[in-house]
This record gives structure tokens, sequence and C-alpha cells, in this order.
């Protein structure tokens, strides 16, 4: 069953289209990071994964289920990025009456409370009021309040926004330990933290799915970036997919390509592309060898 499916999903927020046919499909597993400038709609995204808003076209579904709907419950969760706890309460009480909501007793929310507390290492501040915790340990407390009832999805917005860097690497502590049951999809900025934490990159521009990148895959594997004097051809990319120890051609531009493939014997890829080059009466501008998410996301 796959963890989440969009299939042409679209959001308008009255003229404005928000998410412009978006299409992907993940699977649970490692964290999932979801990038893009201010304005590209990944909080549309996430909120159409919660059930907050419904598409104007499109589908969308979690493990086969429609968001929202109540097979789903206590399955997915997610942490906004302004969540803020209530001043008023102790932090296990407000816990403890989430717990609740999901249909807990109150032995069992309790005891889920001291669970969740204690795997953000939050459990000495059960009894303080949300005013005398620090931003980082508000944080965890907001992580633990969305571990409730080990959902299988938990949404993150700018986790580590705002943190020093001590809590925001315990914060990725916490994800990578709890990865093992759940599945984050993180929305973030910070693209050398999401280098460190996840294994699926997606990135929106303008409400669109631009790319779909797999960072251990471009850690284990190298890639070229080559840009052509002319418009590329499909025949052309198709002819390169076809070489030996190319894994994957990404079209990033008109005249751009990125390649990514696993390396044989020396400069096997580049030779091979010039012959193709050559055959085929084609000019580059430039061949490049990148392999950070940001070249990855970036290249121009
Ligand atoms: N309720 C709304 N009504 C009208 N327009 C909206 C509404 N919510 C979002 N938008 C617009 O939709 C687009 C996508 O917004 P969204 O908040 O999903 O982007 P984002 O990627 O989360 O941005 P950021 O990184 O700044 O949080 C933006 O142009 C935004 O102005």
């Amino acid at each position: 069953m796959k963890l989440i499916e969009c299939n042409n999903l679209s959001k308008k927020y009255g003229d404005k289209l928000a998410l412009n046919s978006v299409s992907l499909t993940l699977d649970s597993g490692e964290p999932i990071a979801l990038v893009g400038p201010n304005g590209a709609g990944k909080t549309t995204l996430f909120s159409l994964l919660c059930g907050y808003i419904l598409p104007s076209s499109g589908e969308v579904s979690i493990l086969g289920h429609k968001p929202g709907s109540a097979s789903l419950h206590n399955q997915v969760s997610a942490l906004p990025q302004d969540a803020a706890l209530d001043p008023n309460f102790t932090v296990e009480t407000q816990l403890a009456f989430f717990a609740r909501l999901q249909g807990m007793s109150s032995k069992q929310a309790k005891q889920e409370v001291k669970r969740v507390l204690e795997l953000v290492d939050m459990a000495q501040s059960a009894k303080l009021k949300p005013l005398s915790l620090s931003h980082g340990m508000t944080k965890r407390v907001a992580i633990a309040q969305a571990l409730i009832g080990s959902p299988k999805l938990v949404l993150l917005d700018e986790p580590t926004a705002g943190l020093d860097p001590a809590n925001a690497r315990k914060v990725r502590e916490i994800v990578k330990q709890q990865s093992a049951n759940t599945t984050f999809m993180i929305s973030s900025h910070n693209l050398e933290e999401l280098e460190k934490l996840c294994d699926k990159v997606l990135y929106l521009e303008n409400g669109q799915l631009q790319q779909s990148v797999s960072i251990h895959s471009t850690q284990s594997s190298e890639y070229l970036t080559v840009t052509l004097t002319n418009n590329l051809e499909s025949e052309l990319i198709e002819s390169i997919t076809r070489i030996d120890s190319v894994i994957e051609v990404k079209q990033t531009s008109e005249q751009q390509l990125v390649i990514e493939y696993s390396k044989s014997s020396p400069f096997y890829i580049e030779r091979t592309l010039l012959e193709l080059f050559e055959s085929n009466r084609l000019q580059y501008k430039s061949m490049l060898a990148g392999r950070t998410l940001e070249d990855t996301l970036f290249a121009k």
C-alpha cells in the first residue's frame, strides 16, 4: 500500500492556482523533504494531506484513503510551523487532552503522554506550563504531541526554524529515531539539514512539482550537469538514458540535463557523451560534475 498518492492534484484559492496538477507516489520509510521557495504551495500540499482543505481537482490518498476520512484517524498528524501550546495548562495536561481526543482512556492517555515525552527527552518537564519552556523545549513538546498514537505519517513544517544548533540537532535525532515506525514529511528551507535527514526530496515551485530526487542515490553515485547550445530533443535524452552506466536523466531546462550515473571506468560517461554529441552534431556549453542537493535542485 502506498503511503501517499497524488494524481493531478490542484488547489485554487479564488483565481490563485496554489497547487498545479501535482502527481506523485511515496512509500513509507525514511523522511521525505518538501522544499521550494516562499509561496510554492508547500503548506497547501500539507493542508490537503491533512484533509484541512479539499482539492479543486485531482485526487489524493494516504494509505489508500481520502485525507480526513475516519480510516485515517490517528494515522496522520501535522506540526504547523506556528503551532502553539496553551499557556494555561501543564504540558502533560494538554498532551493528555489530545490523547483523549484520539479515543484513549484517561489511563492510556497518561501512559501515552509519558511515552511521547520520553521520546523527545522532555519527561522531566511534564508538570511545567509552556511559559517556563525555552523555544527548543516547546518545539520538542509539540513534536511529542504529533507522535501521540504512533501515527504512520507526520508532517513537520519547518521543525527547526529559529532553534539553536544544539536544539536543531536534538530535533533531527528525534526524527531519525522515530523514522523506524513513522514516515516524516518535512517542509524546510534548510537544504543542508534535509540532506542529513531525508532520503527523498520533493521540490515544488509555483505550485508544480519540479523535481523528486533521492539524496542517497545522488551521494552513492555521480551526476553530471550538461548544458547544450541547442534545445534538447527527446531522442537525445533517450539515447543518453540507454548508455550503460546511466541511472537516470532529468531535463532541468530547455538546454540542460542532469545525468545520474554509476561510476565505471574513468571518464567512460564523459567519453560516451562526447561521441554521442559528435555523431548528432551537437555542441555543449558545459559538462559539470555536481553532487550536493542544492546543485541537484538548482542546477540551471
Ligand atoms: N487561503 C488562501 N487564500 C488565498 N491565497 C492563498 C491562501 N493560502 C495560500 N495562498 C496562496 O497560495 C500560494 C501557495 O501558498 P502556500 O502557503 O501553500 O506556499 P508555501 O510554499 O507554504 O510558502 P511559504 O514557504 O512562504 O510558507 C501563495 O501564492 C499564497 O499566497
